[in-house]
């Protein structure tokens, strides 16, 4: 349904030239949802914005619904709805008004714009709030009514660009609720990107992760935490010695990625942890090693990151926090 082929997008600024997407390629199936996730200035604002007609790629090709958006802008337009960071309804103007109007611009005629604007405020839960005007919402309410706008002229793929940014964690969920809906019941195929790791780890089908204007990675979160990461199990041990010798017999288990010893503590990175943690407890009572702790840890995709870049998505720029780590009512520029 949507096909991005080796995009890259350079912009000139003075007298230099950002790279701000240097290959990036994937393919989102019918019916879909899929996660951009990467770092600020990774390129998913400007990879989206291609994908959306919205900005030409200085070099590749992007397919949607069967559409080449270089030589079809107009009937890729038709086919996919777009919500933006930015609020895409005017402060004033009541909400299923604004969505008649836009559904006029996209060429419904008046009986078919007001008929899909009630199936959108129904759709996204809002009916009640169709004779509000924006200034008077909620952030999450807000963008709600947005994507209400996005899905007017009824798209079969729908862009959100970090839909749940600036949200409370509880608006957050709810929107989540609403995006899972959407493709669940309507079928929409759904490409958006956000900030929160947790939140493409737990709801995103699929997530292709950016760096530097490149995809390292595609593919589920459980998959990419068990090709990239690997599970931790971590064990005590009464002194140093006990722990190297804990780790020297770890070193010999199969699966393992990587094994440390930090003073009576050994961290073991293995495949399948469920399994490694009570064969290496054997394994230490059988070697006359004492344990007085154990704990296993499955990787986060933190850990992904970190395991293809040698940095933390946390410190590769600014509000790469997790959502529950936010407090309430937090915004974000
Ligand atoms: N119109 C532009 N002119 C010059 N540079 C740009 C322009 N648009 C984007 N860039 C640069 O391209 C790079 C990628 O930006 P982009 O907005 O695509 O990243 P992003 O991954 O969406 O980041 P964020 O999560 O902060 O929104 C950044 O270095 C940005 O400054």
């Amino acid at each position: 349904m949507i096909r991005a082929e080796g995009l890259r997008r350079t912009f000139k600024v003075g007298k230099g030239t950002i790279e701000a997407v240097r290959e990036v390629s994937f393919d989102v199936a019918a019916g879909e949802l899929l996660a951009l996730l990467g770092p600020n200035g990774a390129g998913k604002s400007t990879t989206l914005r291609m994908l959306t007609t919205l900005l030409p790629p200085t070099a590749g090709r992007v397919h949607i619904a069967g559409f080449d958006a270089a030589r079809e802008p107009g009937r890729v337009r038709k086919a996919i709805g777009y919500v933006g960071q930015k609020n895409a309804s005017g402060e004033n103007h009541r909400i299923r008004e604004e969505l008649i109007t836009q559904g006029r611009c996209y060429g419904l005629r008046l009986r078919d714009a007001r008929r899909r604007a009630d199936e959108v405020l129904e759709i996204l839960g809002i009916s009640d709030l169709a004779a509000r005007v924006p200034g008077s919402l909620s952030g999450g309410q807000r963008r709600r009514v947005d994507i209400a706008l996005g899905l007017i002229h009824n798209p079969s793929v729908l862009f959100l660009d970090e839909p749940t940014t600036g949200l409370d964690p509880h608006s957050r969920a709810g929107l989540w609720d609403q995006i899972q809906h959407l493709r669940r019941e309507h079928g929409i195929t759904i490409l958006l990107t956000t900030h929160y790791l947790d939140e493409a780890d737990q709801m995103a089908e699929r997530i292709v992760i950016v760096d530097q204007g490149r995809v390292i990675a595609n593919g589920t979160a459980a998959a990419l935490k068990a090709d990239l990461a690997g599970d931790w199990m971590h064990i005590t041990t009464p002194d140093t010695d006990s722990a190297h010798a804990a780790a020297r017999v770890a070193g010999q288990m199969a699966g393992v990625l990587e094994v440390t010893a930090e003073g009576q503590t050994v961290h073991v990175r293995i495949a399948d942890v469920d399994a490694a943690l009570p064969a290496y407890l054997r394994l230490l009572h059988h070697n006359a090693i004492t344990v007085t702790h154990a704990c296993m840890r499955r990787p986060s995709l933190d850990d992904v990151f970190i395991n293809l870049t040698g940095r933390r998505l946390e410190d590769t720029g600014h509000a790469y926090e997790t959502a529950s780590a936010e407090p309430i009512g937090a915004t974000h520029a």
